[in-house]
């Protein structure tokens, strides 16, 4: 089970400063979208080259011009590109064309995906299933999303072979309830990057899964 940490809402340097801090609990590094807005492939850019060997994710969520976008993370260096699950077949169709022909990852955010769109995108088995409880949906119900929201999602996928990622508001007190899910990546954001002290909180969730024996659904 790999922790991908999210950066969100920082300059590129606080970003980097951050991630040295914790690097040693996290297994990938997620540019967030809000750095991507604000900063541009810059900030892949950066990542790609203060480190070398770790995954990179590019949150670029991408929802049309779709070669162009995936083009642009991968050639900044990224790993693996997300695009929203609610994006017209083409956009998805795309996006998984891109990531065949420069041999990097796709990661499918499943964000106010219907039950119709999740039946269309289940052919795509080489992609992550990100289920997703959104920064908004948080905000406005006050409240860290419950397992449940995030158990609903990935049960339909459960018997599929495809990689789950569990994102939006992760942290210790959910962690429990989100561990018998098996999900392949958590995607951890604000519960590090927030905390009192981001080592501490990294190195407490990171400790937490060790001792859960957290295995994902392909180990
Ligand atoms: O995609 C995102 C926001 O849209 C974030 O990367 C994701 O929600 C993880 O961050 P946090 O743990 O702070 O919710």
């Amino acid at each position: 089970m790999k922790i991908q940490l999210a950066l969100d809402r920082m300059t590129i340097t606080e970003a980097i400063h951050m991630a040295e801090q914790v690097d040693f609990y996290v297994d990938w590094i997620e540019v967030g979208t809000s750095l991507i807005k604000e900063f541009g492939m810059e900030s892949v850019r950066a990542f790609r080259s203060r480190f070398p060997d770790k995954f990179i994710v590019a949150d670029v969520k991408t929802v049309d011009n779709a070669a162009y976008e995936f083009d642009m993370c991968f050639s900044a260096g990224a790993d693996a590109a997300t695009v929203m699950g609610t994006s017209s077949p083409a956009t998805i169709e795309t996006c998984v064309e891109m990531g065949g022909r420069h041999g990097r990852q796709v990661m499918i955010d499943l964000l106010h995906t219907t039950e119709t769109q999740w039946k269309a995108l289940i052919q795509y088995k080489e992609a992550i299933f990100c289920a997703h409880v959104s920064k908004d949906q948080q905000e406005m119900g006050k409240q860290q999303p419950s397992a449940d929201q995030l158990h609903s999602i990935v049960k339909r996928f459960g018997g599929l072979e495809q990689k789950i990622a569990l994102a939006g508001g992760i942290n210790l007190d959910s962690l429990p309830a989100l561990i018998p899910i098996r999900p392949d990546i958590l995607i951890i954001g604000s519960a590090i990057t927030k905390a009192f002290d981001p080592v501490v909180a990294a190195r407490t969730i990171k400790e937490f899964v060790i001792s859960c024996k957290g295995e994902s659904r392909h180990e």
